[in-house]
Formats: structure tokens, sequence, C-alpha cells
């Protein structure tokens, strides 16, 4: 279903892509928790393929070969471990299922517990699956096992993705093993689901997966009967048959329309201005918030080739990425989704990046820990925007104005926006390569804001700029163009 069960006054999620199950526990504890994070999106916890060549792929953990929660995250009591603790903080765990496939139909080796399988004769014993439980000539319709054409919806559901092989949830078997699956990870204490690649499966097999699943465990934290969260990965841009509505009867969807237009509109391609944006979401043509997870980037588009293309903003495109984060926080449309990425080097040739398949920092194919400098960033690679203060100032931002609908659009028709949230916050955003000066309504009450684009609110000062509200609720705004961050957001849990 559609509520993340956050605990009180928590309105967004992280996903701390690829993170050590230790390290995301720490995390909880001495930052999410602190900081009004609602959850955390986890890497899949179930054993994967090691594959070799690339080495040590990202995209390895996308192939599964058991349910064994032993992967290069950790294993299953340091996986217990980090639920127990992110609960206590007030953080809930998210996981990242992937229950359309096993591995690659002519992939080797073993499992990341040690388990062996045999991809060519579609055997994976420590489940088990045997070939009846895949798809086959007899469900997908193409020679080649594989999915030929997107427009044919029963292609796109029974036929191998990029040759990984299908399982067939419409056996009770094959339900029952996965429901069980996602019934031991609510056992422990998660609080819903990412299901991966839910374009590649029928919505009601997956609606009788989900039918089979316990409610929440009430020893963690959660309401008696809640129901687990449920975010559907399904990525459509509107060109292809199966389009994201029809699974809204089980939960969320990702709406990757949110990220792809956003970049346009930032990066100010195809025409778009950052004045188009005052009815963003469905005016647009997006799914309904209610049933939508947006997001400025994820896992596999961050890489410039998944959905919305090369223009995704990035971490690599920090003052950009920054300014469409705070406006996606500000902005009351649907559940959101912060990205929490690790450094690589790119080397783009012909308009792609050759290393898209670098996996995370590691020292011979062991995951490196987060280290945490004093000045509260990262190291070891790891990027951790979600501690940038402008976008884990914007999620506390989030949380303040829950509730209050957006008020006192202002634009200058070109790339200059402000807005309120009701009387709690505003947000104003210059992506002109001039000035803006101008005075506006802000909806709050007069007196002296901290701006948590530059600052924090430090007892009775701030450390950024202090901005000033007139009696009849106006500002008189100026943010130059060359500012590290040219915008500024106050709310009322930052004023004087
Ligand atoms: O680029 C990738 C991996 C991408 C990927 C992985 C996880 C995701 O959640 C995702 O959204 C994308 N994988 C590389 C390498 C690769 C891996 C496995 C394989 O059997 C073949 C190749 C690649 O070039 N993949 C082909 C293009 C991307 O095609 C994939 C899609 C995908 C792409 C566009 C769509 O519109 C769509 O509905 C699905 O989803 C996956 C889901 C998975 O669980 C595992 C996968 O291997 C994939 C996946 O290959
Ligand atoms: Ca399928």
């Amino acid at each position: 279903q559609w509520d993340p069960n956050f605990s009180t006054g928590r309105h967004s999620m992280v996903h701390l892509f690829e993170w050590k199950w230790v390290d995301i526990a720490l995390e909880c504890e001495r930052f999410l928790g602190p900081n009004g994070f609602g959850g955390v999106q986890v890497s899949p916890p179930n054993e994967n393929a090691i594959i070799t060549s690339p080495f040590r792929p990202w995209w390895e953990r996308y192939q599964p070969v058991s349910y064994h929660l032993v992967t290069r995250s950790g294993n299953e009591s340091e996986f217990t471990d980090m639920v127990r603790r992110c609960n206590a903080a007030g953080v809930r765990i998210y996981v990242d299922a992937i229950i359309n496939h096993m591995t690659g139909n002519s992939v080797q080796g073993a499992g990341t517990d040690g388990s062996s399988f045999d991809a060519s004769a579609k055997s994976y014993p420590a489940v088990p699956y045997g070939p009846t439980d895949f798809n086959d000539a007899t469900t997908c319709p193409t020679q080649s096992g594989s999915i030929e054409d997107y427009q044919d919806p029963i292609q796109v559901r029974n036929c191998q993705l990029s040759g990984l092989l299908d399982l067939n949830q419409g056996k009770d078997y094959v339900r029952q093993k996965l429901a069980d699956y996602l019934n031991k990870l609510i056992g422990l204490g998660v609080a819903g689901f990412r299901i991966d690649a839910s374009k590649h499966m029928w919505p009601a097999d997956m609606k009788a997966i989900l039918d089979k699943l316990d409610n929440l465990s009430v020893q963690h934290g959660f309401t008696a009967n809640a129901r687990p969260f449920v975010v559907q990965e399904v990525i459509d841009l509107g060109n292809e048959a199966i389009t994201g509505s029809e699974y809204f009867g089980n939960g969320r969807v990702t709406e990757f329309r949110y990220g792809m237009n956003l970049g346009e509109v930032f990066r100010k391609v195809n025409n778009q201005k950052l004045s188009f944006i005052k009815n963003y979401g469905e005016g647009w043509g997006m799914y309904a918030g209610n049933t939508s997870l947006a997001f400025i980037d994820n896992h596999d588009n961050q890489r410039g080739h998944g959905a919305g293309g090369a223009n995704i903003l990035t971490f690599r495109v920090a003052k950009l990425y920054k300014m469409a984060q705070a406006f996606m926080l500000a902005w009351p449309y649907a559940l959101t989704r912060v990205m929490s990425s690790y450094y690589w080097d790119q080397n783009m040739e012909g308009g792609s990046d050759k290393n898209d398949w670098i996996g995370p920092p590691n020292q011979d194919g062991n995951t490196l820990p987060v280290t945490i400098f004093p000045n509260g960033t990262c190291g070891n690679g790891w990027m951790c925007e979600h501690r940038w203060r402008q976008i884990s100032n914007m999620v506390k931002f989030r949380n303040v104005v829950e509730g209050t609908t957006m008020t006192n659009w202002w634009d200058n028709t070109e790339n200059q926006i402000a807005f309120s949230r009701g009387n709690k916050g505003f947000l104003a955003i210059n992506n002109e390569d001039r000035a803006l000066s101008a005075t506006i309504a802000t909806g709050l009450p007069a007196g002296q804001y901290c701006d948590v684009i530059s600052g924090n609110k430090e007892g009775s000062s701030c450390t950024g700029k202090t901005i000033t509200v007139s009696a009849d609720g106006s500002v008189n705004l100026s943010i130059s163009n060359t500012e590290e961050d040219p915008m500024v957001a106050i709310h009322a849990d930052a004023k004087l």
C-alpha cells in the first residue's frame, strides 16, 4: 500500500546505494534519526551472482541466486541489527526486492553466500527453483525467449529482460517462495519494499504475492495491522505499451518523468524554463502525487543511460542538483526519495560512460566502509549527498511544512521563482545569469529567519544569511547568480 509507515513528523527517504549494513545502522543513529529522515532504501539483501567480468559491477546485485541474506553489504545478523537500530532511531528500512528474475541465462559461478546454481539448466538449488518455475516457450511468445518488442505487454512480462531468467509469478509455488522471502524481512522489522522491474510482472501476480504478506511487526514500533509499504519500479516515460497506472492498485509507482523533466528545466534544454514548473506534477501529466515516488536521480539513470538519459541531474552537477533537490523537497507533490551515491571515474565515449558498470568503493571486491570527516562529509569515495547541508536542511523543511498547500507563487517569467508553503515555509530560486531582486510575499509571520540553504540556525543566530520578513509578510529579496547556491529557504523552525 501507499503509506511508508514513517515515524511521526518524517516525510522523506534516502537511498543508501550499496552501503554496508553496519554503516547504515551507524548512519541511522548519528545522522538520519537526528535530522528527520523517515527511512532508508537499502540495496538488495539477498544472495546475488558474483560477476567478475566486468569486476563486481553494481548490477550484479540485481541477479539473485537465492534469498539467503548474505551479500557484500553484510550477513543476516548485520542486517537484523541494522533494522532494529534504525527503527529504534525512528528510521524505517525499505528493501529493494528483486522478484522478477534470477541471474542472466549464461552466468556461471557462485553466489555471495557460496551457493551454486546452473543458469543454463534454470536450476537454483539454494531456493530451490527448477526449470518449471521459469517462463518458457509456453508463456513467452518470442523465439529468442527475450523481450524483443516493448509494445507487447505479454513479451515484457513473460520473456527475459536483458537475458535474465524470468520467474513465472503465475505459479503458486513461485508466489509462495517470494512471499516467504518478503515475510522473513517483515519479521525482521522492515517497513516495506521497492519492487524492482515491476514493469516485467503482471500486476495481478504481484497482488497475489502482496496479499500473502504479513502485517508489519508491532515489536518494531509499527501500529497494529500496519501493511507493508510498496513502491513499484516501473520505468514509464509515456512511450511504451505498459503504463505505471496499471500498478496503482498495489502501491506507489516510481515517477521517472519527475527527474527527467526537472533535469531539462534546470539545464534549460528543449526551451524549458523554471517559471514553467508552477504546476509541476499532475499539471505536467505525471501520476497523482498520492500514488507516486518522486526523485531527481536514481542508481540507474545517474549513469546517464537509464530512464531520462543525459539530462538527469546528479552530484556531478552539484549547483543545479541542489536546486532541483530543494525544489522537490519544498514542493507538495508525491513521496520524496533522496539519492546517496558513490564516486566513480566516468569514461565518456560517444555519449555514453564506458565505466557505468563500476561497483561500490572496494578493496579486492570487499565494499569499503563509510568514513565521516570532522566536517560531516564522507570519505572512501562515498558522496553522501544526503549529508549536504542544502539537502538535509530541505528534508527538515519538508517535515516542517507538511500539511500545507503551495501559495504565493512568484516568477519573473524566466528562471527565477519563489513560493510559500502555507505560513510555514518559503523558497526562492534564481537560475538566471543575473541577480534576483524583488519584493515577494512569503506567507510567513513577520520576523527574522535563518536561511537554511546558506547555513543553520544555531541558538539565537544564523550561521548563514538572516532573512527579514516585514509586517506585511513580504521580503526584499536579492539573490546573486554567482552565489554557491543561488536560492533562499526559510521556515517556521528557523525563525529567530
Ligand atoms: O544496466 C544494467 C542494469 C540496469 C538496472 C538494474 C536494476 C534496476 O532496478 C534498473 O532499473 C536497471 N545492466 C547492464 C548490464 C547487463 C546486466 C545483466 C544482463 O543480463 C545484461 C546486461 C545492461 O546493459 N542492461 C541492459 C539495459 C538495461 O536493462 C535492464 C533493465 C531495464 C532497463 C530499462 C527498462 O525500461 C526496463 O524496464 C528495465 O532493468 C534491469 C533490472 C534488473 O533488476 C537487472 C538488470 O540487469 C536490468 C537491466 O539490465
Ligand atoms: Ca517477468
